[in-house]
């Protein structure tokens, strides 16, 4: 993995009024930036990173939908950076605050997704990037590419947001406070380390898996092994594994800060109403939603696009529910590419010149 960083010196004012005293972002590039390039955007989602080729490899890659190679037609500079508050290299809880000289733990300040892009947008002016071909996230990703698209309503041509939001639903954000009082109910949550409340976010995890995922896929995955079986039973495994996986590549710190992130997640948040403020999306819009998507149903995608002047809406199966976004490669990357040549045609038609009938 490539991993740059970008550090900004200066005040960073959030919308909670608080600020950081600077911060620093850790990002990945793919290709080359020059005149010809087209730059894609991708945003990560909840415990993301910026090493997309990793997380996102069918779709980001030799021969992806999303290819940098120089031989690609496309010429695509892909740039993926880590937001605030997470903990892959960008400045987050476990930071160290410049006021005590120690990591900020429980007083990281809140973010929002508003906060996030506009390091993001920091970023983008430090690397020279003018224009932005392709914004693109899932989840709490395509939060921010929708909140990119409504603060700088000209900076990106083609917006792509899948199973995400315009406002954080009540249920979204029950799921979430479930598992805030997971950590909570963990006696080590007030220490300050960087294991505090590692339990209490093993278990928030394995919550949030069964909103990740649904009947279906864990009875596909998970099945009973036999009709004798009363305990040890697959999915009972599955969720203590899923709470280990975690715990060995984030915080309790990060995940609480993150989660509330999502929580906050509002349009319409001072423009007057959600409406309002998806109205001044000028890009073009692609919204994808995910039949077996339990925690952002394809209603609301669905709203998306209705309130998004050019928006297309698509919708794809899984049996991995939310998650499918970060599984589904081929009908996404099909679904994208269909989109995309439609769109290119309609330029093209729109800027050829008026044919004569003389
Ligand atoms: C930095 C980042 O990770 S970015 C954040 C998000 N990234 C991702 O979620 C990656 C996307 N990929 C995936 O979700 C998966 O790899 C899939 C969906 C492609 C495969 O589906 P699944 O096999 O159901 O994957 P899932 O991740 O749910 O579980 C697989 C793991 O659970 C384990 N597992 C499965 N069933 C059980 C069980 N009953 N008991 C214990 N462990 C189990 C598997 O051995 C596997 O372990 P491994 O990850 O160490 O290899
Ligand atoms: N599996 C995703 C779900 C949230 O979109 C993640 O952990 O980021």
């Amino acid at each position: 993995m490539n991993l740059q960083y970008f550090d900004y010196k200066y005040s960073f004012p959030l919308e909670s009024g608080e600020n950081l005293a600077g911060f620093r972002l850790a990002y990945t590039t793919y290709g080359t930036l020059n005149e010809q390039s087209r730059v894609v955007w991708i945003c990560h989602a909840l415990t993301g990173n910026a090493d997309v080729g990793d997380w996102w490899g069918g779709m980001v890659g030799p021969g992806k939908y999303f290819d940098s190679g120089a031989d690609s037609p496309e010429q695509n500079f892909i740039v993926c950076a880590n937001v605030i508050g997470s903990c892959y290299g960008s400045t987050g809880p476990l930071s160290v605050n410049p006021a005590t000289g120690e990591p900020f733990y429980h007083d990281f300040p809140a973010v929002t997704i508003r906060d996030m892009v506009a390091a993001l947008d920091l970023l983008r002016q430090e690397l020279g990037i003018e224009s932005i071909h392709t914004c693109i996230g899932g989840s709490v990703g395509g939060e921010q590419a929708v909140e990119w698209a409504i603060l700088q309503p000209d900076l990106i041509q083609h917006l792509i947001v899948i199973a995400a939001s315009a406002v954080a639903s009540p249920w979204c954000i029950a799921f979430n406070e479930a598992q805030r009082m997971a950590i909570e109910a963990d006696p080590t949550w007030r220490n300050k380390s960087d294991d505090a409340g590692v339990a209490g976010m093993k278990a928030a995890r394995a919550m949030a898996m069964i909103s990740y995922r649904n009947y279906d896929t864990y009875g596909f995955t998970q099945a009973l092994d036999n009709n004798e079986q009363t305990n040890d039973f697959k999915a009972a495994g599955y969720q203590r594994y899923q709470g280990e996986k975690l715990a060995e590549r984030f915080n309790a710190f990060t995940y609480w800060v993150l989660s509330k992130v999502m929580d906050s997640h509002n349009v319409g948040r001072n423009r007057g109403s959600i409406p309002n403020a998806l109205g001044r999306i000028k890009a073009r819009t692609l919204v994808v939603g995910i039949r077996s998507d339990l925690l952002f149903p394809p209603t609301e995608q669905q709203f998306l696009a209705r309130h998004i002047s050019d928006a297309a809406y698509e919708e794809i199966d899984s049996l991995y529910g939310h998650d499918g976004f970060l599984i589904e490669f081929r009908p996404l990357a099909g679904i994208i590419r269909k989109w995309m040549a439609s769109r290119a045609t309609e330029q093209a038609t729109k800027t050829e010149p008026a044919s004569s009938n003389r």
